[in-house]
């Protein structure tokens, strides 16, 4: 059988189409992507999202408050029209100029910015967004935290991750310094409205009387969340324009703590103005899932428990916790892996065909999937947790050798499970989950494996075993993003013998520019107010529906996590897990 490996990946002379040859994000592309999304949209669509989308959010401003959503028509407003000398000015020269009312502005707060996350993703994605022309003309960007910094020193710690995706030709400081004068910063405690009361006046300050909108992107301890929430929609809400509140992960830690966050949140917050994130929804891969399914009419017929034998859904990571162990001892691998990112990309992967492409529709769908899956027990996982290896002269932490760990800690670094979606399409077959950190590499895939071929003439001619001769589809999320299926061939020659070959799609190869990260295009749809890629909150109560019980019971009966070396396949039980309903990983089989 022939293998697969990056290799295959690497880009060849291979034109693609004009429309699909650019190396990089032009600064119209935002309009561009606005264009195609409104392509697909029926012209009868009304709601609100539909309407923002389809008028670029210039002939329109939704305003969301208490309540539900109005449409308020505005003229002349063309917040995505850029103005080249607008991006220098500086707050003094903005406040000098006549503004006019009808304008508005975008103000991000990132809440906790001194942090790991608004450092290594969150203000890189922004820049990305103001490179690639996709911010509105009037923005500005907040920093808010504890710690003493200086506007100055938070653009200097912000540089030190900005890299440039554009043009070398375009000159890449010019473009950070206009984006750092942009970003501004206020130091504050998370549960003072005092201190959100100074932020609101620095915003005001820079919003002069336009619209204001403004988006808080809660980049803190979970721990922390209502009351950052509490004080900035008490103190820093916008008084005429939206307000829009990023929650990080987690959401919760099991049924109960997820459902009395929700209540919390929503003392302060309209459902309409939370946007949970779950960064793998904005990963390129995970949204072209609707694409490949219903665009494509040789997959959905194929779709259902009368072709596909399983389905898995593969996270491995080839780094230990380093350095989030505080974090991570007190969640896991299930909460932190399986219950959002693999579970999210699940209801995708097997939902019924939306009524359209709006947020709810898609969500609707995606809920009616976690409402019908089993919750998992016991019986159906495998926990596992990784222990120190030696290879030459190096020797690989333990899990419990991360000194912000408890020693003796339990907690899983790995995780496999069988999940079922007791419907009409899917009942029977298996979901294998799998999740690990400090494995022999990095990737995340689904892989559909297909039923045999009833009666297979060619049994006898394969050179592999017959299990592994049947069709495998593969989507990887990452790295080297692609997909392929697996077939059977005839190998060349006067002889009669087949082998699996790959008909594969290369996005390297395919699309020779780089694919945004996660947190670009989220947080795009965040300030468009598109939700399609946030978690609601009926599905985030089903999701935890499926894994609280389990949770309960490792905990209640101290589950011991089975050891597997680091850099290691993982613990031996995944594979006893898998050959229970007769199946392989994928990953670790010869046609990777
Ligand atoms: N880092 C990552 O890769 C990922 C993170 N997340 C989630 O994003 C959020 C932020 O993550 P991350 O940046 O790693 O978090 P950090 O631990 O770096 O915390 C962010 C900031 O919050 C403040 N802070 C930290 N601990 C406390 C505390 N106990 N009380 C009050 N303030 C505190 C600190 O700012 P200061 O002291 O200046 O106030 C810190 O810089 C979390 O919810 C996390 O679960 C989700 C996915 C990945
Ligand atoms: O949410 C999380 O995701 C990261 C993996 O994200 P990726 O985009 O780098 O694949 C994981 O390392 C972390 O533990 C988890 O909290």
């Amino acid at each position: 059988m022939a293998t697969f490996s990056s290799a295959h990946c690497r880009p060849h002379a291979t034109t693609p189409p004009s429309s699909l040859s650019r190396p990089r994000l032009s600064p119209s592309d935002c309009e561009h992507r606005r264009r195609v999304t409104l392509s697909s949209i029926p012209s009868s669509a009304q709601s609100p999202s539909r309407l923002r989308r389809s008028c670029c959010a210039n002939a329109v401003r939704v305003q969301e408050g208490a309540g539900a959503a109005t449409i308020i028509p505005v003229e002349n407003e063309l917040p995505w029209k850029k103005s080249k000398d607008s991006l220098s000015l500086t707050v003094p020269e903005v406040e000098n100029i006549n503004i006019s009312k009808n304008e508005s502005t975008v103000s991000i707060t990132v809440v906790g910015a001194s942090g790991d996350l608004a450092k290594k993703k969150i203000f890189p994605a922004l820049f990305a967004l103001f490179c690639e022309g996709c911010l509105p003309e009037h923005f500005s960007i907040y920093g808010y935290a504890r710690s003493k910094m200086t506007d100055a020193d938070l653009r200097n710690m912000i540089s030190k991750s900005l890299t440039c995706r554009i043009d070398r030709s375009e000159n890449c400081e010019e473009k950070m310094d206009q984006f750092l004068k942009r970003c501004f910063y206020h130091s504050g405690h998370y549960d003072s409205l005092e201190n959100f009361a100074e932020l609101d006046k620095k915003l005001k300050l820079h919003e002069g009387r336009r619209i204001s909108n403004r988006l808080f992107y809660l980049s803190i301890p979970p721990n922390i969340f209502v009351d950052a929430v509490r004080c900035s929609s008490s103190s820093a809400a916008s008084g005429n324009g939206w307000t829009r509140v990023i929650v990080e992960k987690p959401f919760g830690w099991d049924s109960e703590s997820s459902a009395a966050l929700t209540k919390a949140l929503k003392q302060y917050l309209e459902e309409n103005q939370i946007f949970r994130i779950d960064h793998y929804l904005g990963k390129e891969l995970v949204e072209n899932l609707s694409i490949l399914r219903f665009s494509n009419l040789i997959f959905e017929p194929l779709w259902s428990r009368q072709y596909i034998r399983n389905v898995q859904l593969i996270f491995s990571e080839d780094f230990g916790t380093e350095g989030r162990g505080g974090y991570f001892d007190n969640y896991g691998i299930i909460r932190d892996i399986m219950q959002n990112h693999l579970l999210q990309i699940l209801t995708l992967f097997a939902m019924e065909t939306p009524v359209s492409l709006d947020a709810e529709d898609i969500r609707n769908e995606k809920v009616k999937v976690l409402r019908c899956m089993k919750p998992l027990h016991l019986d159906d996982v495998v926990i596992g947790q990784y222990t120190s290896h030696k290879e030459g002269s190096t020797t690989y932490p333990a899990y419990t050798d991360d000194k912000t760990v408890p020693k003796g800690s339990l907690t899983p670094t790995f995780a496999a499970a069988a999940l079922f979606i007791n419907n009409a399409r899917w009942e029977g077959v298996p979901f294998l989950m799998k999740a690990g950190k400090a494995l022999q590499d990095r990737r995340t895939e689904i892989r559909v494996q297909f039923r045999h071929v009833p009666g297979n003439l060619y049994n006898q001619k394969h050179g592999t075993e017959f299990d592994q001769a049947t069709n495998e589809l593969v989507i990887r999320v990452q790295p080297d993003e692609a997909i392929y299926l697996m077939i059977n061939n005839k190998v060349p020659g006067l002889e009669m013998k087949l082998d699996c070959s790959n008909l594969n799609l290369c996005y390297a190869a395919r699309y020779p520019k780089e694919i945004p990260d996660a947190y670009e295009r989220l947080l795009l749809d965040a300030i468009d107010g598109e939700r399609r890629l946030f978690i609601r909150s009926d599905e985030l109560d089903a999701a935890w529906a499926i894994f609280t019980p389990v949770l309960k019971e490792i905990e209640e009966k101290k589950t011991v996590p089975e050891s597997y070396p680091y850099g290691s396949q993982g613990p031996v039980g995944a594979h006893c897990l898998a050959a229970r309903y007769n199946i392989q990983w994928g990953d670790l089989g010869t046609g990777q």
